[in-house]
This record gives C-alpha cells, sequence and structure tokens, in this order.
C-alpha cells in the first residue's frame, strides 16, 4: 500500500498532471519531501505564491491537463488566493495542495503558527475558490476522497483543494481508483445536436463562437472539424484569443464588441444563429458589445450544458454535444472569407519613438521569420496589443483580469511543455511577479519577455485621467536582468525592438528581457476603441 503523499501523486500523474509547482514551509516539508524523493512528478520551486499559482495556471492552459499547486499551510496557501481565483473564474483544472497542522496538534490550546481565526479557516477560504475539497485526515477513506476531488477537476475544469495533515503523508493507505470520466446525457447531446443543427440551417447568418472551454476539455480540433463541415464564420471571444491557431477555419477573429473589427461584431451581432462553445458569458467577452447579442436566438454551450434560444439541455458535455453535431453537420455554406489579419503593416524599423502597435507589428515580423511562439500575456494594454499580433496560442487573464499572470505563466508554459515562450507584461505587473525570471537559471528556462515600460499604470490612466498616482517611476528593468541570469535589452526605436528581438531569439542561452520604453499615453488601437465604447456605451445609459 502507497504512503498517502505517494497516493496522491501516483493519482496526480494517473490522471495526467506532469508536474508540480510549490513552495513548501514546516507544515508541508513532509510531503515535499516525498514530493522529491519519489521522483513520481518534476518539482518546481518559485520565489511567491502566487507566482506558484499563475504558473500552474499557465501550464494547465497550454497543456489542457491537470496543474498541480502545493504550498504550506495558513502564509504559503493564502498567499496564493488570488491565482486560484482567477483559475476558478477562467476555468483551469488546477489541485491545489496544503500542509496542514498535525491531527492532536491543536490539543495543547495554543494557537498554531500560520493559523488565522480557526484551524479551518484556510478550509473554508478555499471552499470559496474550488469546486471540491478533502481534508486527508481518515487514511481508511483517503483513496476515494482523492478520486472524487482530483476527477471532478477534471469534469468541471476547475480548481480543486486538497488539504494534508503533516503526520500523515507516509500512513499507508489503499491505492486510488483510476480516473472515472464523466457521464454526460447522451440523449441529451443527441437532441441539443439535433436542435441546434436545424436552427443553424434555418437560419440566414448562422456563426460559431469558440470560447476557452475548447481547449480545457481539449477539444480544440473537434470544433475545428465542426467548423469545417459547417461552414459558417468562426470568432473566438476575447478571452478565447489564440483558439484555433493554425486550424483550417472560416476565422473572421476576435470579437470585441464595439471595441473590435466591424466585420468581425457584425458576424456575431447580426447572426440569427450565434453558436457559442464554451464561452464565458462576462463582462469582458460581452461588455463592450452594448447587448447586441440576442440570447433568444443563440445557443451556449457551457460548464455541462447546452442552453438553445430560452430551453436548456441539462448534463451534456462538450465533447459529446460537439462529436453529435460533426456526426450530422451539413455544410451550410455561410462561411465570409477568413479574414486576413487586419493589416497592421509591417514594422518600419527606423529610429521613430516606440508605440505599442510597433510591438504588435515586430512580434508578427518576428513570428513570420521563425514560426509562433506559445505567448503568455499579463493584464494591461499588452494584451490589447496581443489582440493585433497574428492569431497565435495565447494563454491571458482576459476574465479574471489579475495582474501578475504574464511571466510566472510564461514559465508554467515552458515548464509543462518544453516550449519556449514570448511573454508580454507592463511595467507594473511585471513589479508584482516579473522577478520570477530569476528561477530560469534553475531550470534551464529561457522565456523572450517584451516589457512594455510606458512608467505608468496606463490602463488606469485612459479610464481615469489626471491622478499623479499612476506615474511609476523608471525602474531600468534591463539593468536588472543580468542580476536575475538573464540578457536585458532596453529599447527606444523601431530598429531597436526589431533588432533586440532577433538577437533575443538567437540567444537561447537563457531568459531575454527587452524593455520597450514607450511614451506616457500611448496605447494600443484595441485599448483606445475600448475605452471609445464604453464611454459611448455610458454615456448611452445616461441618456
Ligand atoms: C493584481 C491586480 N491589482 C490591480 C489591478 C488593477 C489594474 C488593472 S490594469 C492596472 C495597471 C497595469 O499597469 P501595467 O504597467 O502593468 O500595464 P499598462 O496599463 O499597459 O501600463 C492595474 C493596477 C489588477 N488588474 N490586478
Ligand atoms: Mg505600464
Amino acid at each position: 500500500m502507497p504512503g498517502l503523499a505517494e497516493a496522491v501523486l501516483l493519482a496526480l500523474k494517473d490522471r495526467g498532471a506532469g508536474e508540480v509547482f510549490g513552495i513548501p514551509g514546516d507544515f508541508a516539508l513532509p510531503f515535499f519531501k516525498i514530493l522529491e524523493s519519489s521522483d513520481i512528478l518534476p518539482l518546481y520551486t518559485l520565489s511567491h505564491e502566487p507566482g506558484v499559482g499563475f504558473a500552474a495556471d499557465g501550464a494547465a492552459r497550454f497543456t489542457s491537463r491537470l496543474s498541480v499547486a502545493c504550498v504550506t499551510y495558513g502564509a504559503g496557501a493564502l498567499n496564493m488566493i488570488n491565482p486560484v481565483a482567477q483559475a476558478y473564474a477562467e476555468k483551469t483544472p488546477m489541485v491545489v495542495i496544503s500542509g496542514a497542522p498535525g491531527a492532536g496538534e491543536a490539543a495543547n490550546g495554543l494557537l498554531l503558527h500560520h493559523q488565522v481565526k480557526r484551524l479551518d479557516s484556510q478550509w473554508e477560504i478555499f471552499k470559496e475558490l474550488t469546486c471540491a475539497q478533502a481534508r486527508l485526515d481518515d487514511p481508511a477513506v483517503a483513496h476515494r476522497e482523492i478520486a472524487r476531488v482530483l476527477d471532478r477537476c477534471l469534469h468541471e475544469s476547475r480548481p480543486v483543494y486538497l488539504e494534508i495533515p503533516r503526520d500523515l503523508v507516509a500512513t499507508p493507505v489503499n491505492p486510488v481508483p483510476a480516473y472515472l470520466p464523466p457521464s454526460g446525457n447522451s440523449e441529451a447531446a443527441q437532441s441539443a445536436a439535433r436542435e441546434v443543427l436545424s436552427r443553424l440551417a434555418a437560419a440566414s447568418r448562422p456563426a460559431l463562437m469558440v470560447g476557452v472551454e475548447a481547449r480545457r476539455y481539449g477539444i480544440e480540433d473537434k470544433v475545428a472539424e465542426l467548423a469545417a463541415i459547417l461552414k459558417v464564420p468562426v470568432t473566438t471571444s476575447f478571452m478565447g484569443r489564440g483558439l484555433m491557431a493554425g486550424k483550417n477555419v472560416p476565422l473572421a477573429g476576435t470579437y470585441l464588441g464595439a471595441a473590435g473589427k466591424p466585420d468581425v461584431s457584425a458576424v456575431v451581432e447580426e447572426s440569427d444563429c450565434l453558436l457559442m462553445l464554451g464561452v464565458i458569458l462576462s463582462d469582458t467577452n460581452f461588455g463592450v458589445s452594448g447587448g447586441k447579442v440576442d440570447m433568444r436566438h443563440a445557443v451556449h454551450a457551457f460548464d455541462g450544458q447546452v442552453r438553445v434560444g430560452l430551453h436548456y439541455y441539462p448534463d451534456v458535455l462538450l465533447r459529446d454535444f460537439v462529436d453529435r453535431m460533426i456526426a450530422e453537420a451539413r455544410p451550410l455554406d455561410r462561411a465570409g472569407p477568413s479574414a486576413a489579419e487586419e493589416e497592421i503593416g509591417a514594422l518600419i524599423e527606423d529610429a521613430d519613438t516606440l508605440h505599442p502597435m510597433d510591438i504588435a507589428r515586430a512580434i508578427n515580423g518576428l513570428f513570420a521569420e521563425v514560426g509562433p511562439m506559445p505567448m503568455t500575456s499579463d493584464m494591461g494594454d499588452c494584451l490589447f496589443t496581443a489582440m493585433d499580433i497574428d492569431n497565435t496560442e495565447l494563454a491571458a487573464p482576459g476574465y479574471y483580469a489579475s495582474m501578475g499572470f504574464g511571466v510566472p505563466g510564461g514559465l508554467g508554459v515552458q515548464a509543462a511543455t518544453g516550449r519556449r515562450p514570448l511573454i508580454l507584461v507592463g511595467d507594473g505587473a511585471f513589479q508584482m511577479t516579473g522577478w520570477e525570471l530569476g528561477n530560469c537559471r534553475k531550470y534551464g528556462w529561457n522565456p523572450i519577455v517584451v516589457l512594455f515600460n510606458n512608467t505608468s499604470w496606463e490602463m488606469l490612466r485612459v479610464f481615469q485621467p489626471g491622478p499623479a498616482y499612476h506615474d511609476l517611476p523608471d525602474w531600468h528593468y534591463a539593468d536588472l536582468a543580468t542580476g536575475l541570469g538573464g540578457r536585458g535589452h532596453r529599447v527606444s526605436t523601431r530598429a531597436e525592438l526589431a533588432k533586440a528581438l532577433r538577437d533575443a531569439y538567437a540567444d537561447e542561452s537563457r531568459f531575454q528581457l527587452i524593455e520597450a520604453m514607450l511614451p506616457r499615453g500611448a496605447i494600443s488601437d484595441t485599448l483606445q476603441r475600448f475605452v471609445n465604447a464604453i464611454r459611448s456605451l455610458s454615456a448611452l445609459s445616461q441618456e
């Protein structure tokens, strides 16, 4: 019989987990010791628990597998609340493992270090951030509890929480049962698929919008197959930017409502049967559309059910629904031309000062030369700029929108996939978690980081011009790269940026930090359209 810690690790590996990110502490040291000695899964330690959570999130987004964030009780776990919340909101299958006090530790009546209000306060907090939880304090049932929680993580593609008392990590337990895939209602899936196909056939402007669940449940290729059969225009949601990259589908582009390209917005807003697959109905995905999507004529397959107009089919797995659609779909021949990525033009490599759009042009140029790289983006104008980078695999917090994801998320991508990422981050967000780059040399990671240094919280300034607190000092980040084990490039002109990107790509020996100097007030075209759209919508609402 395996010990408890070993049983957890074996069950994680059996369910597809490829690595563990973590920071130990005394309540977790026994678990970490077995984690390292058992060699079941590789351990990557980082420097701050928010980075651990964001790295696990980034890994899961690119692999569509379980990811693991392992921390100590109290100070560690509670330090990671924000990344776990983001994973819940954006449907990432993250397993949070926290060490915990042993059974008898509270018996002496003293308050334990790292304890907050009560010993189970942390448990109560993580119940709000996860879809399933287990405290593994009963060896007799631990195997069933582990299976229950890990399977829920995969079924719902949301974080789960395992609490492991430090005095039980070596206690023998029964082997954890094998993964039990979810069983949806196949009859409901069939009925839903037939009704939706007939609605699409009867529509004059059918359209498809693809959201993040297509990636989370590993069915992007199936969705591409369905789109290719149906021959209807395909868009992605804002959060879904990067989906369908490299697939042979009639991709019109990313829907950004009034902030997007008018022809893409028309595909969505003028559709009389919009099929949304795995799309999160959030303000960032639909907020600047002014409610122009008529849900009475839309189909929304999300979170295990299919809503067709004003009625629902419950308990329908997205995978089953898409499979049933593929089986019976016929060409509708309504696909417009695949929108050539909006011509933002090639970078002019001259001595002009940089603008965010030049960064998009320069990256498009790099990818045209060397091929696309997996990308992560932080929250800030870098994410809006990413909308003008040709559609490439991208992980970014487009809904929960926490800063700090970009760099550790990119490190998680490289740890999990072995692929070198290109990371987009603003100076404000870099100040939060950019220092995790100091861990690259330990693991041989070598991301290319493009830091938008506008010495500002510019996204806030565009929504609230005036206050001086949006101004950030210039920290000369490129100069700090060497000490962290990387190479810094501080660039102020378009020619310098192009050269720095080429030099960075050629130097695979360490991480590359390209500090792109941007004037305060210079924002991407997409962010400008977002601001204009939100202002005009709010003006409308006050009429
Ligand atoms: C963890 C967290 N705390 C605060 C905020 C609120 C915020 C959203 S955007 C922003 C400014 C970002 O500045 P940065 O320099 O990174 O990028 P840019 O705007 O392009 O200049 C803040 C403070 C969020 N979203 N998350
Ligand atoms: Mg900034």
